[in-house]
């Protein structure tokens, strides 16, 4: 793929955090970038092959998942996240020039940044109504429409100062002046990024049922490989109360040997398994290796057990 004919599409509209975090992508800046109101539609639009890769939220250091993006990559046709991109997250409280806090009755935001300022809000707007908006960007351009139902916004600070007709009223709003929010890119299934020694490995797995312990022995399936977890949380699958799936962010990469062994354990719990994907850490972190977890260390017990299994009388 050349630079010029790439595609990606991102949680719009223009402004968005996840426009950022695009834009950390090499060559994206000059590629062809078509913003989508929602995360299940930027998916979409790569299952079906209008576009080639999508950026969109999974994580937020102080909120946690984002619920719509683990959904989307769990079910469907599959998908496979290619890389990870890492944005410092501060907020900023606009509105019309003219209007001041106290005019403030009804503010929107996308429902993730809403829940990361509610200090601020407690503080300076208690009884405020909030408004869902399906982007930080997309409530804030909103109210350059005359009939806005709401009279401010919560968004980025570089959307707010680029934009004429919006008035910066309050900076630094977040909560925590250290929030993160981790963005995925997501490709169709394809070669796997090569391996960096500082990587992650994505999985999703269904809780098998009537299966004592299933969740006791997923876990086991890491931990007796020395395999560490950074992200592991239960969403419903939506066919029944009490049916559950585990979406898991683990250290290393798939062609790491106790990855993959802990892979195989996996898929003989919960065959319905769905792997998404091995990716260099944005961080850059390596993982921690045990001399007994070590590729070296894997290759050699096979040898052995290939020695006793083709050992002659
Ligand atoms: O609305 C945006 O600007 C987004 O990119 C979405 C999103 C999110 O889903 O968490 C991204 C980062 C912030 O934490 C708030 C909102």
């Amino acid at each position: 793929m050349s630079v010029s004919t790439v595609t990606y599409t991102f949680l719009g509209p223009e402004g968005t955090f996840t426009e950022a975090a695009l834009l950390q992508v090499p060559g994206a800046a000059d590629a062809k970038r078509v913003p989508c109101s929602n995360v299940n539609t930027a998916l979409d639009k790569v299952r079906n092959g209008e576009a080639d890769a999508a950026m969109v939220p999974i994580e937020n250091s102080v909120e946690g998942g984002v619920t719509a993006t683990l959904d989307s990559i769990a079910n469907g046709p599959e998908l496979r996240i290619i890389r990870e991109a890492l944005v410092p997250i501060t907020f900023v409280l606009v509105a019309r020039p003219g209007v001041e806090i106290s005019d403030i009755r009804r503010i929107s935001t996308h429902g993730h940044a809403w829940a990361q300022c509610r200090i601020w809000i407690d503080a300076n707007i208690p009884d405020v109504e909030y408004v869902p908006g399906s982007s930080t960007a997309a409530a804030a351009m909103g109210l350059l429409e005359d009939d806005a139902p709401y009279d401010a916004a919560i968004c980025a600070p570089l959307i707010a100062s680029e934009q004429p007709g919006l008035n910066i009223l309050a900076e630094n709003i977040g909560d925590n002046a250290e929030a993160v929010t981790r963005f995925i890119l997501v490709s169709r299934p394809g070669a796997l990024p090569e391996r960096t020694g500082a990587d992650k490995t994505t999985v999703v797995v269904p809780l098998p049922e009537d299966h004592p312990g299933a969740l006791m022995e997923i876990l086991d399936q890491f931990a007796t490989r020395g395999v560490n977890l950074s992200r592991i949380e239960s969403r419903p699958t939506g066919l029944y109360l009490g049916h559950y799936f585990f979406s898991i962010d683990a250290d290393g990469h798939a062609s790491d040997a106790r990855v993959a062994d802990a892979l195989a354990g996996l898929h003989r719990i919960s065959p319905a398994t769905r792997f998404l994907g091995s990716y260099a850490r944005a961080d850059k972190q390596s993982a921690v290796v045990a001399p007994h977890t070590s590729d070296a260390a894997f290759k050699s017990a096979h040898a052995w057990v290939d020695s006793i299994l083709n050992s002659q009388p």
